[in-house]
């Protein structure tokens, strides 16, 4: 799909692997959405890249406000073409610790924000690409990128959690890929390894570097516009369907 013109909505737009794929696509002419919850982080953006790029609050996981913002997005851009979602939230937390029992609360939080977010707003979105006119000679209407984590694989001590919810977003990739295959919407997931971005700001600087230290090549941490570079080639490249795709540098999640 050629991406000029487009409507591009990217959920946790306001920061991170989001915000790159913000400023991507609006620099490469899309009509861009932010959608996500920090007001701050994401008005600043939006007014940074101008009259292209519009924010809208929303909690992922809440059907009437992603419903307002992807009325408000339509209003925008005119058409939804193009779903990114990056919003996540990360916790660490053991099963059994001297700090108790994993509350189910925290799991549940997790999973509703990252596994049941993502669901709700491409179930949400995709009705709207169903109405796009098809495109080019594939008669494409949409292509929706999720993100999960390269520990929906490696997960480690104190990520069950955090790796169900990206091992959800992993397993429902394909059934929804063959689904909306018939309107010529494409689905496909990134699995990133480890990206500087503020979700690690809580890191210590000597686990960071330690961290980066584990990727095979290059070994450091991944940069957030090369996440978005591969966003922009999987909405480029018609033929990536249904796949999880990881970008990690070989890294392969030690068990802690
Ligand atoms: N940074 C990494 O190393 C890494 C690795 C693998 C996967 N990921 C995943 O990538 C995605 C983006 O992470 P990031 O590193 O850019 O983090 P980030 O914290 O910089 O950005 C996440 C954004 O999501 C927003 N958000 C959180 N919950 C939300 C909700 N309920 N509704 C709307 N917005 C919400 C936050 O406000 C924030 O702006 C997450 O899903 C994360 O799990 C990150
Ligand atoms: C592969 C990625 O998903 C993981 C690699 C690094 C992890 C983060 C490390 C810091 C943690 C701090 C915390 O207490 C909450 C969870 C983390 C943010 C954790 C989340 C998963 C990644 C990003």
């Amino acid at each position: 799909m050629h991406i000029a013109n487009k409507g591009v909505i990217v959920t946790g737009g306001a920061s991170g692997l989001g915000a790159a794929c913000v400023r991507l696509l609006t620099e490469a002419g899309a009509r861009t959405t932010i959608i996500d919850f920090n007001t701050e982080t994401g008005t600043a953006l939006a007014n940074e890249l101008g009259e292209a790029c519009i924010f809208v609050k929303t909690d992922v996981t809440k059907e009437e406000e992603v419903q307002a913002a992807l009325q408000a997005a339509h209003a925008h851009s005119g058409e939804i073409n193009i779903l990114i979602n990056c919003a996540g939230i990360g916790v660490a937390e053991k099963i059994l610790s001297k700090r108790g029992i994993h509350t189910l609360a925290s799991f549940s939080k997790v999973i509703s924000v990252n596994l049941i977010g993502t669901f709700n707003v491409i179930r949400l979105a995709s009705a709207l690409m169903a109405e796009n006119q098809p495109e080019g000679e594939d008669g494409e209407r949409g292509v929706i990128i999720n993100t999960a984590s390269v520990a929906a694989f490696d997960g480690q001590i104190g990520q069950a959690a955090y790796s169900a919810s990206k091992g959800g977003i992993v397993g429902m990739t394909l059934p929804i890929a063959r689904e909306l295959a018939s309107l010529g919407i494409r689905v496909v997931t990134i699995a990133p390894g480890i990206f500087d971005t503020p979700l690690m700001a809580g890191l210590p600087e000597a686990a960071r570097v330690s961290l980066g230290q584990q990727v095979p090549f290059p070994s450091r941490l991944g940069r957030p516009d090369e996440y978005a570079s591969l966003a922009k080639h999987i909405i480029e490249n018609t033929m990536l369907n249904g796949e999880t795709i990881r970008l990690d540098g070989a890294i392969r999640m030690s068990s802690h």
